[in-house]
């Protein structure tokens, strides 16, 4: 089972088997479709790794302080721990739990997203609880519960102004090599987490995204950065507002190791989580 081999105190250690019940979907009709199973990896001959042993937060990791609030914590997330990111949410998309990103308002995205904790749909925000076929979302992994802690703990040591969060969303995107996200403000939230500036927190894997932000929808006046694999970006405080788009995706700029050992597509995953 995925990653019962992987357990050490120093590192993630997955153990999902029983985090998600189909007997605890509820008899609700929803008009929404289910979406296809599909795989992140390139195909089953890749084995979950067990020999791979480094720790979160990667010994390559730096920063950048972006604007108040908003910070970018370059490469902290270890490869052996992207790897059993990418290997958990490979279970979820084969079992079918991503959803097509559609706005019926036209706003443009090219993602499949799936959540964990609470459902969230770009038409309803959080009003829907369950997924579009009545289910619960899984609960968010406890090991990326303590990553994302402990992210907000090391940037906090960084910017003393940025609240403290105990993630219980997780939105997961998928973008495939054309994908995008359109420009947003992450506002879905509780009006007491809005206000006290309570992080979001976005962990990249796979091929590097161009992500643009900045406190106006003008296009021309916002900043850019590129979200490579394994950086967490932070934005609270005073930034928990800003606007954000990501442009687009690089191609074949994923770690070689990724690729090459674990067969990961030439594809982006994000993972976001806030506190509702
Ligand atoms: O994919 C990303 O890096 C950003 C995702 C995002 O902005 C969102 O899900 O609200
Ligand atoms: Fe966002």
């Amino acid at each position: 089972m995925l990653f019962e081999s992987i357990c050490r105190s120093s590192c993630l250690c997955w153990s999902l088997g029983d985090a998600f019940d189909v007997r605890l979907r509820r008899h609700i009709t929803f008009a929404k479709r289910v979406d296809k199973p599909f795989s992140l990896i390139y195909s089953d001959k890749y084995k979950v790794p067990n020999s791979v042993c480094e720790s979160t937060p990667s010994k390559l990791s730096t920063y950048r302080i972006l604007e108040p609030g908003m910070i970018l914590l370059e490469k902290y997330v270890s490869i052996k721990d992207q790897i059993d990111i990418i290997y958990e949410c490979e279970k979820w998309a084969k079992s079918g739990f991503f959803n097509h990103c559609d706005h019926q308002n036209g706003a443009k995205c090219k993602v499949m997203n799936m959540c964990f904790g609470r459902n969230w749909d770009p038409n309803t925000g959080y009003k829907e609880r369950y997924r579009s076929d009545g289910s619960e979302p899984p609960p968010i992994p406890y090991e990326l519960v303590s990553l994302v802690k402990a992210a907000v703990q090391d940037a906090q040591a960084i910017l003393k102004d940025l609240p403290s969060m105990h993630p219980d969303i997780c939105s997961v995107n998928y973008y495939p090599a054309n994908g995008f996200l359109h420009l947003h403000q992450d506002r879905d939230e509780s009006s007491d987490s809005l206000r006290r500036g309570l992080p979001v927190v976005s962990i990249s894997i796979g091929e590097c995204a161009t992500f643009l932000y900045g406190d106006t929808r003008i296009n021309k006046k916002l900043k850019r950065i590129f979200l490579y694999s394994g950086d967490v970006l932070i934005f609270g405080g005073k930034s928990r507002l800003i606007y954000h788009r990501v442009k687009q995706i690089s191609q074949y700029t994923s770690p070689v190791q990724l690729v090459t050992e674990f067969g990961l597509r030439n594809d982006r995953l994000s993972l976001t989580f806030r506190q509702f």
